[in-house]
C-alpha cells in the first residue's frame, strides 16, 4: 500500500525525515511519533504535495513524484489543522470537495449525504461550520476525505482536540471506514494507546527515523504474567496479600498491585497452584487472566529489542504486560505522565 526507500526530507534547519524505509500492507495502519517526529511531512510527500530531498516513495504502486495527481484521485486526505470555511455548511463544503475530485453534481450530492450520514452528522449538516464543535469539524474533515470513495485515506491526527468520548467515537468511525467500506487507513497520532485499539499495524517514528514497524498482534501477544483477583474474607481481610504469601511459599514470583496479584507464569502448573492457593484459603477467584503486551512497552528501555532512542532515561516499572506502564508518556527527557502520549 505504501512503500518508501531511504526517504529523506531536509528543511534548512532540520531533517524531518532521515532515510526512512517502510513497506506497509493494506489495512488500518497507525503512524505514531512525538510532535515533530515527521508524520505530517511523510503524509505530504506521500500525497505528492511536498518533494523529498532524497529517496523514493510509492503509494498504491504509484510513484509520488511522477504520479501525484493519480495518487490524489485514489487517496483521501484529512489534514491536521482546522481548514474549514466558517460560513458554509458541511453539505456545501463536502459537495464542493466531491466536485473538485471530479464527481458529477448529482453523484457529488448523493455521496455527500451518504458520507455525512456515515460520520454521524445529521441535521447539523445544513448549518454553517463556524458554529460546529471540534468533534463535528473533525467529522466533516473525515467526510471530505472519504467522499470520492478512495482506496486509501491518510488521516493526520484525527483525534486532536477531542475529549475521551469524542476520541473513542472517532476511532470507532476510523475502524469502520475499513471494515464497512474496505478503505485502507493510515492514521497518525502521538497517543500510543489509541493505535493499539484501532490499528492492524503500527509504525513508530522518531526524529524522522524508523523505530519500529510491526503488526499490533505481535505487539500485543500474550505475556507470561497472570493477573489474579480474589475476594476477601473475615479471616483474610486482604485476600490478595494472603494468596501472595501462599504463592511465594510455593516458589512462584508474584507481587500485589492493589487488589490485583501479578504472577509470573513458570509453566502450566502455575494456574493450578494459584487456584489451589485461593481455594485453600477459602477465598473466591474473581479473575485469572493472562496479560497481553501493550504497545507503550516498546518504549521501555529494558525490553529486548526496544528502541533506546525513545525510551532513553525512562524508568521501567512493573512486570512486563501488567499494563502498569501502558499509558505512560515517554518524552525525550525521559519523564512520564499518564496521558498516553509521546511528546517532545
Ligand atoms: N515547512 C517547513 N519548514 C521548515 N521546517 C519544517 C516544515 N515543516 C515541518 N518542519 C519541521 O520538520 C519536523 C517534522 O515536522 P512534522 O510536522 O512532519 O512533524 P509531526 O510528526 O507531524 O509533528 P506534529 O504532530 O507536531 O505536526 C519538525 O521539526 C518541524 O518543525
Amino acid at each position: 500500500m505504501i512503500a518508501t526507500e531511504n526517504l529523506t526530507k531536509r528543511y534548512p534547519r532540520v531533517t524531518a525525515l532521515d532515510r526512512l524505509t517502510l513497506d506497509i500492507a493494506p489495512g488500518v495502519v497507525g503512524l505514531v511519533g512525538a510532535n515533530g517526529a515527521g508524520k505530517s511531512t511523510l503524509i505530504k510527500i506521500l500525497l505528492g504535495l511536498s518533494a523529498a530531498s532524497e529517496g523514493r516513495a510509492r503509494v498504491l504502486g504509484l510513484d509520488v513524484v511522477t504520479e501525484g495527481s493519480r495518487i490524489r484521485e485514489r487517496v483521501g486526505y484529512m489534514p491536521e489543522h482546522d481548514c474549514l470555511p466558517p460560513d458554509v455548511s458541511a453539505t456545501e463544503f463536502v459537495v464542493h470537495m466531491a466536485r473538485m475530485s471530479g464527481l458529477p453534481a448529482s453523484a457529488a450530492r448523493e455521496r455527500t449525504a451518504d458520507t455525512l450520514r456515515h460520520v454521524g452528522l445529521y441535521e447539523e449538516r445544513y448549518r454553517p461550520m463556524g458554529g460546529y464543535s471540534t468533534g463535528m469539524k473533525q467529522r466533516v474533515k473525515l467526510a471530505q476525505a472519504l467522499v470520492h470513495d478512495p482506496e486509501l485515506v491518510l488521516l493526520d491526527e484525527p483525534t486532536n482536540g477531542l475529549d475521551p468520548v469524542g476520541r473513542d467515537e472517532m476511532l470507532g468511525l476510523i475502524r469502520r471506514v475499513h471494515t464497512d467500506f474496505g478503505i485502507s487507513v493510515l492514521v497518525t497520532s502521538h497517543l500510543l494507546g489509541e493505535l493499539e485499539r484501532t490499528c492492524d499495524h503500527v509504525v513508530v517514528i522518531d526524529g524522522g527515523t524508523l523505530l519500529r514497524s510491526q503488526s499490533t498482534a505481535e505487539f500485543t501477544q500474550a505475556t507470561q504474567t497472570l493477573a489474579v483477583e480474589v475476594t476477601d474474607s473475615e479471616q483474610h481481610p486482604h485476600g490478595a496479600d494472603a494468596v501472595l504469601s501462599e504463592l511465594q511459599a510455593a516458589g512462584l514470583t508474584a507481587l500485589a498491585d492493589g487488589h490485583l496479584l501479578l504472577v509470573e507464569i513458570a509453566d502450566e502448573s502455575t494456574f493450578d497452584t494459584v487456584r489451589d492457593a485461593v481455594t485453600g484459603l477459602g477465598l473466591g477467584l474473581v479473575r485469572m487472566e493472562q496479560r497481553r503486551h501493550r504497545i507503550a512497552e516498546l518504549f521501555r528501555p529494558d525490553e529486548v529489542g526496544a528502541p533506546a532512542a525513545a525510551g532513553a532515561g525512562a524508568t521501567a516499572v512493573g512486570i512486563p504486560g501488567t499494563g502498569t506502564t501502558a499509558d505512560a508518556t515517554t518524552t525525550h527527557e525521559g519523564s512520564r505522565s499518564d496521558a498516553g502520549a509521546v511528546k517532545h
